[in-house]
């Protein structure tokens, strides 16, 4: 690993004009070496922490190039806990590129990431809230920055951590039992053993289906597919949840060949849609790879959004073909309900469709007033997604997800071993398994190459 608190500096801002750049550089001397470039020169050198001055950045032939501010944080009060100094320069991208350039002369560029990096080493925040602040600024959300910030403020640690102590207390008690089986002490009471593993055990679990159910379509959006037969409004759904005309509407059957992916913000959440290729047997060569097409995209959705237009006879056929793992993801729309009635506001589901659907299909329509608001609320029931913000620990991330499946099934083992009276050595070789594991998630233990994988995905200044 590169040589720690070695002074580094990036642009922080987007490059390009801006009414203000920031050009950040941490580490050891970072304040000495900015100073060599400021007048009044002293005045940056007493500085305080968490001060600002005023001053002139000068290049090193002694060139007046910006008028600035300083921010000094000093070690280890600062975000990366070294010495850190933002300059803040007229928004001009030649300008922070010329102080850039100076203080390249003693320091180097930041790897991408690498600030936040040095504030994990240097313990001003662990690695769930490092993961953290990237997921916050990639949020594509209200929803994914809400859980991004709680997971920032450390949140998601603290929990993962009053686990960790549980889960150390309760192995305590085994090795106890181990250490001292011998000697006349009350014995461990293997009931008492199980009720702390299994509460354990439940807290695990419950964050983990939140995760799996909550966390991943907060942080990485929600993929739903739009797919019905030839002509049954499809893209004008889709065109309508975008609130522009991005895909082509026709008459035609078999207007969409290849589908379209578009995101789109539905009460903070992030939706990644997909308008299809129409479903049916087909004899044109070009439309039946669309429909393949279709079958793949609705494999990898979590949520198909099956359209049945109330003008058309439906194809059950096709429909009872569909295997149960695609089935159980479909939403069944009844497009078109203007031509039935084109008043929302009493509609129930389902009623009117003369049979043709199924009982819990939803009434949409593009050319209704509110015609699309029973089928986006239905969206959001669909996966129980909180309607305002996120305001408790959510496991949002793959790594920690994983991390937290091999930590319940060990602590489910613990708990068998003592079923099985094997012997309290394996429930704490559990128990410490389990331990193990969450631990990864927090970064306790780590290596270059995860640490290298995580921050690679940084932006550069972050
Ligand atoms: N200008 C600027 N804005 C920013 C950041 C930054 O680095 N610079 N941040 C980051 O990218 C975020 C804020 N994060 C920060 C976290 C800690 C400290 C800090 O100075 N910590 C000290 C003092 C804490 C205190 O006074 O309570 C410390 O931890 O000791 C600064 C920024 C968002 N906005
Ligand atoms: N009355 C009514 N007509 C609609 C509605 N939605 C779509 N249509 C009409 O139905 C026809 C087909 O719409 P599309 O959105 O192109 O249907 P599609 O499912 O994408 O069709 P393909 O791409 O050919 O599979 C067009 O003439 C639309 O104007 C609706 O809500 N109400
Ligand atoms: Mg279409």
């Amino acid at each position: 690993m590169a040589n720690l608190s070695e002074p580094i500096c990036a642009l922080i801002t987007p490059p390009g004009y801006a009414a203000i750049n920031v050009v950040r550089i941490s580490g050891k001397g970072s304040i000495g070496i900015v100073a060599q470039y400021i007048k009044p020169r002293k005045k940056l050198l007493n500085c305080p922490s968490h001060r600002v001055v005023f001053g002139t950045f000068y290049s090193r032939e002694g060139r007046a190039i910006d008028q600035v501010l300083c921010t000094v944080f000093r070690a280890p009060h600062s975000y990366t806990g070294e010495d850190v100094v933002e300059i803040s320069s007229h928004g001009n991208p030649q300008i922070a590129s010329q102080i850039l350039e100076n203080l390249l002369l003693d320091a180097r560029m930041a790897n991408p990431g690498e600030f936040t990096l040095r504030a994990v080493l240097n313990g001003k925040m662990d690695l769930p809230q490092a993961e953290a602040v990237n997921d916050l600024v990639f949020a594509s959300g209200a929803m994914a920055e809400s859980a991004a910030l709680m997971q920032v403020q450390g949140i998601l640690s603290q929990h993962l951590q009053n686990l960790l102590n549980d889960i150390s207390e309760t192995r305590l008690r085994c090795e106890l039992a181990i250490d001292f089986a011998d000697q006349d002490l009350p014995p461990v009471d293997p009931e008492d053993l199980k009720n702390r593993i299994s509460h354990i055990l439940k807290q695990a679990e419950e964050l983990y289906a939140e995760g799996v159910s909550q966390g991943k379509y907060i942080r990485e959006g929600i993929k739903i597919s739009l797919v019905g037969a030839p002509n049954s409004g499809k893209s004008s759904i889709f065109n309508a949840f975008l609130k522009y005309n991005r895909a082509i509407v026709n008459p035609h059957p078999g207007t969409t060949r290849d589908y379209l992916e578009e995101r789109v913000n539905l009460q903070g959440y992030t939706l990644i849609l997909y308008d299809t290729a129409g479903l049916r047997i087909s004899s044109d060569e070009v439309e039946r790879e669309g429909i393949e097409r279709t079958r793949e995209l609705m494999q990898n959705s979590d949520l198909i959004l099956y359209l049945l237009p109330v003008d058309q006879e439906i194809d059950w056929k096709e429909i009872d073909e569909l295997p149960s793992e695609i089935k159980n993801k479909i939403l069944w729309v009844a497009t078109k309900y203007d031509l039935i009635t084109p008043d929302f506001s009493d509609v129930k589901n389902s009623d009117n469709l003369n049979g043709h659907s199924p009982d819990s299909a939803i009434p949409a329509s593009v050319y209704a007033i509110e015609g699309l608001e029973k089928l986006q609320q239905a969206i959001l029931n669909h996966f129980a997604l909180p309607q305002k913000w996120v305001d408790r620990p959510l496991v949002t991330n793959a790594r920690h997800l994983a991390a937290l499946s091999r930590a319940i099934s060990s602590l489910k083992n613990a708990l068998q071993s003592i079923d099985n009276q094997a012997g309290y050595e394996f429930t704490a070789f559990d128990l410490i398994a389990a331990s193990q594991a969450l631990e990864e998630i927090l970064g306790i233990v780590t290596t270059e190459d995860l640490l290298t994988n995580i921050f690679n995905n940084f932006c550069i200044g972050k």
